[in-house]
């Protein structure tokens, strides 16, 4: 797609926030990303790699890491958020002053704020009102999009402008980019199929089989919708790539830290042993805690996330839970398409 060059700051030198710097670069735009490490910015710029999170992919000249994020976000006419959710307002708490009025600030974090319950986005509303907020998400793994394996991914805002300049910026031979009005579904389905990707994870480890993959997967489904659709949202959104599409790939590829987080506690690790060993983000940890929670206090019937809970934070037996789970109450199949959710 032809466009003017944009100037682009991306926050965050992690896995994700590479990836989406190294295909802005490589459309042509000024690239900016913010790494915390001064050590991985001097990679980053003198070795065309970033030894932590990409190892061994040679990224494209034009990304230009810098610690400092004044400067990285100076003239920026887009800005990505590629921090952890844990990291996300403090983020935002740093930068404030230095993001101007009617900045793109899209939000590629996918997780959940604890204190109140909060999609990113609706972090970004409420603390950076005088930007326009969009969230990219879909089935998206970094080290295969610096591959250059064909991938698609969604802008979703209700700012159709905004959609648009993205998929310009981000749009490449090898990466397509669709559009969605449903910025709260994409980034719902986004932040909750980490929760299955661990169940499938563990699943594996324990040595399930095909049928077990495929219900799991199909009743995972069930269940994100059932939640959106008492959240308020559009289970319809979750047919699409931000939703099956995301779900299908973190919970089948080993790729995935959030899978592999999974197998390491069905291979009896505790969850802080499994943490620690990735030593990357798996935003799934604490997106079960909080929605678990969330399903207890409005009476959700979520038995996958509830059952994950009780193995990773109350220490139940996983044959037990299982057992349970497979002598659940509701047995209608596609139920939340009948209203009864
Ligand atoms: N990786 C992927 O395939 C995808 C990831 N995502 C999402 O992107 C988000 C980021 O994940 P990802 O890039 O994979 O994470 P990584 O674990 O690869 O990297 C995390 C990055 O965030 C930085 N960071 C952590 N805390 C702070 C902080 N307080 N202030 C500034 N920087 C901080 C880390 O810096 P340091 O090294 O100094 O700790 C590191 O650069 C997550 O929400 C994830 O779900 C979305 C799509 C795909
Ligand atoms: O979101 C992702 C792929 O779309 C990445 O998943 P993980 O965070 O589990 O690696």
């Amino acid at each position: 797609m032809t466009q003017q060059p944009e100037v682009a700051a991306v926050l965050g030198g992690g896995s994700f926030g590479t990836a989406m710097a190294t295909i802005l670069a490589q459309n042509g735009h000024t690239v900016r990303l913010w790494v915390r490490d001064p050590e991985t910015a001097a990679a980053i710029n003198n070795d065309h790699e970033n030894p932590r999170y990409l190892p061994g992919t040679e990224l494209p000249e034009g990304v230009q890491a810098s610690e400092d994020l004044i400067e990285c976000l100076s003239g920026a006419s887009m800005v990505f958020m590629a921090v952890p959710s844990k990291a996300f307002m403090e983020v935002l708490t740093q930068a404030r002053d230095h993001v101007p009025e009617g900045t793109l600030v899209i939000s590629c974090t996918k997780g959940i704020y604890a204190d109140g319950f909060l999609l990113m986005s609706q972090l970004l509303v409420r603390e950076w009102p005088h930007t326009r907020v969009g969230v990219l998400s879909g089935p998206n793994l970094a080290r295969e999009i610096v591959e250059r394996k064909f991938t698609g991914t969604v802008i979703a805002s209700a700012d159709a402008d905004l959609c648009k300049r993205i998929q310009q910026a981000l749009s490449c031979d090898y990466f397509r980019v669709y559009d969605s009005p449903d910025m709260f579904g994409v980034e719902l389905g986004g932040a909750l199929k980490n929760i299955y990707a661990i169940a499938t994870g563990m699943a594996a480890a324990v040595g399930v089989g095909d049928n077990t993959r495929g219900l799991l997967i199909t009743r995972s489904l069930a269940e994100m919708s059932r939640f959106a659709a008492r959240m308020g949202g559009s289970p319809m959104t979750f047919l699409g790539l931000a939703g099956v599409g995301d779900l299908i790939v973190t919970c089948s590829s080993s790729l995935s830290r959030n899978y592999q987080v999974g197998y390491l506690i069905g291979q009896g690790h505790t969850v802080e042993q499994a943490v620690a060993q990735l030593g990357q983000t798996a935003e799934g940890v604490n997106t079960i805690r909080l929605v678990a929670e969330r399903a207890r206090e409005q009476d959700i019937y979520m038995p996958l996330a509830s059952g994950l809970y009780e193995i990773l934070f109350d220490g139940k037996p996983l044959p037990q839970v299982i057992a349970r789970l497979m002598q659940g109450e509701h047995n209608h199949d596609v139920e939340f398409t009948m209203g009864s959710a």
